[in-house]
């Protein structure tokens, strides 16, 4: 099967990124800095960055890395780097020969950096690039909420291999859906789960182990007769999309049901798997680009469900350009039979909003 060496080297990646990242997770001190767009990052997403650049480097070293995070606030305060490089020696599959597949540890302070440092990427619509996001939802992390790591393979600006470990999410697939998903989810024992896909190959999920890869099994999104029977996900945070215009679009397809708020790309993951069925994600700010690796994982795993990923507009959305979506304008991710319903919607509320 195509890409069969790339979605085993990204599930294993994921799966020894989410040793390290459940690790931070338990621990009172996740060394929270901000940045200068004043989001928060924590020793965590640094960690997980080295390590999954590091196995992509190993397996594919001419490949290039569009990675949210980078080594300067490490240089600049050795006591920071201790810290994450404590915890990167510590994350290790409990199987050897996985461990081997992505590479072994890393051998120095000085290759995590240089790891960390390899996800700058411009991106672009040629060749091989991953689009990594090593914590996405890291305000959910720190809120004791959802959160995921994503990693996706674009080839010449198409998404193509996507895969998401997400610790707080429950096995079952079809565990009920509610925002207190997002807020009461922890990862005790029966939550860790791994989702994967390959365009032209399905969707698959799997429970997030720290060793060997478990058997993965085949996921589809619901089948949704009615689009007024739609669950429909959104961001826990206001300032990410807009909830009131989110509230407008649901009123408007007849949906009664409240909205389910969580954190990540665990809202594209639920979806994909049937446990809800929209995922509504409206600007907030005029100027504000969404960051390709926000995306990029969730897109390749609802296509390959059954669905359909968009812009607000309608619009395909445009990987390649860059680290941003600057072409775009939020996202609408629908089961392939309603989708157009819901962009004719969330037009009319746009429209209704301009004059
Ligand atoms: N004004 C804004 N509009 C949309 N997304 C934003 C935003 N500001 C930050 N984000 C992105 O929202 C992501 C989280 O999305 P969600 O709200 O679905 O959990 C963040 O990812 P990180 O947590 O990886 O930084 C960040 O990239
Ligand atoms: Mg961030
Ligand atoms: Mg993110
Ligand atoms: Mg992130």
């Amino acid at each position: 099967m195509a890409y069969e060496k790339e979605l085993e080297l990204a599930l294993l990646a994921v799966q020894r990124a989410a040793i390290l990242t459940k690790s931070v997770y338990s621990s009172h001190s996740k060394g929270t800095l901000t940045k200068t767009d004043s989001s928060p990052v924590t020793i965590g997403d640094f960690g997980a960055q080295a390590l999954i650049i590091a196995s992509i480097k190993s397996a594919f070293p001419n490949d290039e890395v569009v990675g949210e995070e980078d080594a300067d606030d490490l240089r600049a305060n050795p006591d920071l780097k201790n810290l994450v490089w404590d915890l990167v020696q510590q994350a290790k599959l409990s199987d050897p020969a996985a461990q081997d597949k992505i590479g072994g540890p890393i051998k120095s302070a000085d290759d995590m950096l240089k790891a960390l440092d390899g996800g700058a990427s411009e991106g672009g619509n040629k060749g091989r690039i991953w689009a990594l996001d090593p914590i996405d939802g890291t305000k959910g992390f720190l809120r004791g909420g959802q959160y995921a790591v994503c990693l996706a393979l674009m080839v010449d600006g198409v998404p193509t291999v996507g895969v998401i470990g997400c610790p707080n999410l429950p096995v079952d697939d079809k565990a009920p859906l509610d925002s207190k998903i997002g807020t009461d989810a922890d990862d005790k024992e029966g939550k860790g789960v791994l989702f994967g896909a390959v365009k032209g190959q399905g969707a698959t999920s799997r429970a997030l182990t720290d060793g060997k890869l478990e058997a993965p099994k085949t996921i589809t999104m619901s089948p949704l007769p009615d689009v007024a029977q739609a669950t429909f996900c959104e961001s826990v945070e206001a300032g990410h999309s807009s909830h009131g215009d989110q509230a407008d679009i649901a009123r408007k397809l007849g949906i009664t049901k409240a909205s389910v708020r969580m954190d990540s790309q665990a809202k594209y993951c639920s979806i994909a798997r049937g446990a809800g069925d929209l995922y509504l994600r409206l600007p907030t700010s005029k100027t504000y680009q969404e960051k390709i690796w926000d995306h990029a994982a969730g897109v390749v795993l609802v296509q390959e469900a059954g669905g359909e990923v968009t812009d607000a507009y309608g619009k395909q959305l445009n990987f390649g350009i860059g680290r941003t979506l600057k072409e775009n304008k939020g996202i609408v991710a629908a089961p392939k039979a309603v989708h157009a319903k819901v962009i004719e919607v969330v037009k009319e509320v746009l429209s209704a909003k301009k004059d």
